[in-house]
């Protein structure tokens, strides 16, 4: 039976694993080695506990790669494009592949370079891990699936139809790269403040950093103007207040990242903003300092 093939097993990826799992043949692939009996918590606190096969790339095979459906690549999007390089000799060159990073670069990058049809996906459902055993289903949230240029309709939907029915509710669009940048531009206007000053969501709301999210929020609807990027039906500041009070207690990926010393995802979420900036002469210099923070801490 062929089953999914689910690159990078972090929070996400093992928040998408343990739900297809209840349903179809799933498999982990990791840089070390994980156990099987993973268990995921719910949002409301009840637990299960499946049996997940988690390989690492020495047990990687063509006849392993061969009986692969789908790739899901949830590692960091610093992490992306190794991941798929590791993987892809195993694989069969038109085996289709599910990006989930936040972010924008790799997305363009691995729909150019991988020779089988390539979906992005942009999720707010929350995850984070606990332990080698387990990962916490933080929040619910929807998911949605597409190629880059529009293709592909019926995998996007076929995508999407199986992580709904395993209770991860999702739909295929066909404009999933206006999707993404309405996601980069949650994502530039909380995380790298909030990672950089090491609050929760909710004190951007308070003074010195509302202003501050003001002022990227002016610089991120000059970039997407010029992209020519429709903006949210709620415009980019109902989107980013409302995302902030949904998530007011969070601690957002980015600050995770600073407190346990991990590389942070500024060079995915800033840098195409700080291009885009660039190729329209536009001044981006908050945009530009929170980029230098990151880059240079
Ligand atoms: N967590 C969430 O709630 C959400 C996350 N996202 C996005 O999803 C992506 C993944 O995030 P998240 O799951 O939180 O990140 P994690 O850091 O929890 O997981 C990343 C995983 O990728 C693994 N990895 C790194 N390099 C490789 C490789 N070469 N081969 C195989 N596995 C590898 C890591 O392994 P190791 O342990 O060895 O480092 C780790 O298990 C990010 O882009 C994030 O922004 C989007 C929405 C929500
Ligand atoms: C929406 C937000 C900012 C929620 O914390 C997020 O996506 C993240 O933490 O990366």
């Amino acid at each position: 039976m062929s089953r999914q093939l689910i690159v990078g097993p972090g929070a996400l990826g093992r928040l998408v694993a343990l739900h297809l799992a209840a349903r179809e043949g799933v498999m982990l692939l990791g840089r070390r080695p994980l156990p099987a009996r993973q268990t995921l918590t719910t949002p409301t606190g009840e637990t299960c506990t499946r049996e997940i096969p988690c390989l690492t790339l020495d047990a990687l095979d063509h006849a392993v790669g061969t009986d692969v459906a789908i790739v899901h690549l949830t590692t960091k999007a610093y992490a992306a494009e190794a991941a798929c390089a590791a993987v892809a000799p195993w694989l069969r060159p038109d085996t289709p592949l599910v990006l989930w990073q936040n972010g924008y670069g790799v997305q363009a990058t691995l729909t150019e370079r991988w020779t089988g049809p390539v979906l992005c996906a942009t999720t707010t459902e929350g995850a984070f891990l606990q332990g080698d055993e387990g990962v916490v289903h933080a929040g619910r949230g929807r998911t949605l699936v597409g190629h880059l240029h529009g293709g592909h309709g019926a995998l996007a939907s076929e995508v999407a139809t199986r992580l709904a029915a395993a209770g991860l509710p999702a739909a295929a669009v066909s404009d999933i790269r206006v999707r993404l940048w309405h996601k980069l531009a949650v994502n530039a206007a909380i995380n790298p403040v909030v990672a950089r000053f090491r609050i929760r969501n909710g004190q951007l709301r308070d003074r010195p950093f509302r202003p501050m999210v003001d002022a990227v929020l002016d610089e991120l609807a000059a970039v997407m103007a010029a992209e020519d990027l429709p903006l949210p039906a709620e415009g980019l500041p109902g989107l980013v207040w409302s995302v902030v009070s949904g998530t007011a207690n969070n601690r957002a990926s980015m600050l995770q990242d600073v407190l346990l010393g991990r590389p942070t995802e500024h060079e995915a979420i800033l840098g195409p903003l700080l291009t885009a900036g660039r190729r329209h002469g536009l001044a981006t210099p908050q945009l530009a300092a929170l980029y230098r923070h990151f880059a240079e801490s």
